[in-house]
């Protein structure tokens, strides 16, 4: 029995182009000027010092920005680089540059799921700060009251099983009454490694029924 659903955001909450077209172009863009204002602030400045101990170089600040953009160019889930993306779509959150763009299947089916009694998570690359933003500001308004709690790579890389015993001991539950929901059929295989149910989202084509996960195209197929 289905008691909690964990959802990754990209490609499976929100769709890719507007993680790849909107959020990550902004943070791009903004990045080198945030760097330069913020980097004496205790926040940013651990986030920089994280940074350079995993770049394993004595970078200054210009060579930090550079090696910033680097990493967001090959979208490489490095996570003070995913901490200070939040940082930055606050600014665009909150002066109406973008919203937190959600399917409506997956708002409707994750209000439905609530209003139900099942338990809702995140789990993205994402920073549990950037993933409060999008469905803070999201298009169907604040969705935050539907999250009993959120997960980032803080706890483990997406694509390792211990990242998700992790996540089903803080959330209470054994692992096979959790849901995880992704695109990402790498995600899946962990997350099914430590025992999790799993769903495999592909909106983008028809379902295979031979996957090795059970493929819906939206959330409205997912039945709890
Ligand atoms: C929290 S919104 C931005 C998503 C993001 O930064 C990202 O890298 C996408 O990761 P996901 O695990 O949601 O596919
Ligand atoms: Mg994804």
């Amino acid at each position: 029995m289905t008691r909690a659903v964990v959802t990754d955001i990209e490609g499976t909450t929100s769709s890719l182009s507007f993680v790849k077209d909107v959020l990550f172009p902004y943070a791009r863009a903004h990045l080198p000027d945030f760097v330069r204002q913020h980097s004496l602030e205790p926040e940013v400045k651990a986030l920089l010092d994280d940074a350079r101990q995993i770049s394993g170089a004595d970078l200054d600040d210009e060579q930090l920005i550079a090696q910033f953009i680097a990493w967001i160019d090959r979208d490489q889930k490095i996570t003070p680089l995913k901490s200070l993306q939040g940082l930055i779509w606050q600014d665009g959150y909150r002066q109406g540059a973008f919203k937190g763009h959600i399917y409506p299947d997956a708002a409707e089916r994750l209000k439905d799921w609530h209003a139900r009694g099942h338990a809702l998570y995140v789990y993205s690359s994402g920073s549990v700060y950037a993933q409060k933003l999008l469905f803070g500001h999201s298009e169907y308004g604040d969705l935050t009251p539907l999250f009993s709690g959120y997960f980032d790579t803080h706890i483990g890389g997406k694509r390792q099983a211990a990242s998700y015993s992790a996540i089903a001991r803080q959330i209470g539950l054994p692992a096979a009454d959790i849901l995880f929901l992704s695109d990402i059929e790498a995600e899946l295989d962990a997350a099914r490694a430590a025992g999790f149910d799993t769903c495999w989202l592909v909106r983008d084509r028809a379902v295979d029924s031979r996957a090795a996960h059970r493929q819906v195209n939206d959330f409205t197929a997912i039945l709890l």
